[in-house]
């Protein structure tokens, strides 16, 4: 696991955008091969939408040969509430990119089937060939997408019951009353996002401190279910300087050393690279 801090959200929001905007580049996706995108709601993500929003604008990448699912939405709120997770997508991102709308996935908290909703959306990500990148948030107790503390590090799509911690977090979204949370939603499971080739968490404030300590300086736990994430093979955590406040000076000091030296491999590799075009032009080869 790769663990990177940054100063403030809007830091992290760049570090993250910069990131996945490289990724998407490198990738080279065309219409027969799409770079698949696995996305998130919640404010801790909006930086990251926005900096990619001005990556797009001035040129720098498109999504125009890009596949997005998002990683959950409530059950029964209409899909034009402010506050559903489709308004959201379209409101603080998919609005302003050139992707086509056809290419977005966004689970139907509204289908009279939802376990046929939920076992068709692990269909489309596999006929999609599985998602490059799964970027995320993470909830105050831990919870990667919708999975509340419990559920099984082998889970997939699915209708979950929210906690009454995530209720009232989200309450602030819902005018600060409790009552108008929707109390289930439709979410992607542990073991969908350990799919994913690459994993990509943002974690912003100090109400996400605690949970951010479990996950990476305790054992993996379904009670947190982002420790799942020492499960894989390709993941990397953003967050803030309040984020941190509860991991130990030791936890921090050692992450910041590893980037420090990584930054340094770069620059070296970088100097080698430039090096070797010189002289190669030198000598003619
Ligand atoms: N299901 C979403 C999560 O995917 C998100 O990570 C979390 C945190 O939201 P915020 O970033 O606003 O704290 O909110 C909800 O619970």
């Amino acid at each position: 696991m790769r663990f990177i801090i940054r100063d403030t959200p809007a830091q992290v929001g760049e570090y993250v955008a910069n990131y996945i905007a490289k990724r998407i580049r490198n990738f080279n996706p065309t219409p027969e091969k799409k770079f698949v995108l696995g996305l998130p709601t919640g404010s801790s993500p909006i930086p990251t939408y926005k900096h990619l929003i001005s990556l797009v604008k001035k040129g720098e990448i498109s999504f125009k040969n890009v596949i997005t699912f998002n990683m959950d939405e409530y059950v029964g709120l209409p899909e034009d509430h402010p506050e559903s997770y489709h308004t959201f997508m379209f409101r603080e991102f998919f609005s302003h990119v050139d992707i086509d709308p056809q290419n977005v996935h966004i689970l139907n908290g509204n289908n009279p089937d939802l376990i046929g909703e939920c076992t068709a959306y692990e269909e489309a990500i596999k006929a999609a060939g599985g998602i490059d990148l799964f970027l995320a948030g993470i909830g105050e107790d831990g919870h990667i997408a919708f999975n509340e503390p419990g559920s099984s590090l082998a889970s997939r799509t699915r209708i979950k019951t929210l906690a009454y911690d995530t209720i009232l977090a989200n309450s602030r979204f819902f005018g600060g009353d409790l009552e108008k949370v929707p109390r289930m939603a439709l979410t992607v499971g542990v073991a969908t996002v350990l799919d994913a080739r690459e994993i990509v968490v943002v974690v912003s404030g100090q109400r996400k401190a605690l949970a951010l300590s479990k996950a990476i300086e305790e054992g993996v736990n379904h009670l947190t279910t982002l420790s799942a994430l020492q499960l894989h093979q390709h993941s990397l955590i953003v967050a803030d300087e309040d984020a941190t406040a509860e991991l130990h000076v030791k936890t921090v000091k050692y992450f910041k050393s590893i980037e420090m030296v990584q930054d340094q491999v770069e620059r070296d590799h970088a100097e080698l690279v430039k090096r070797r075009e010189l002289s190669g032009k030198q000598t003619g080869f």
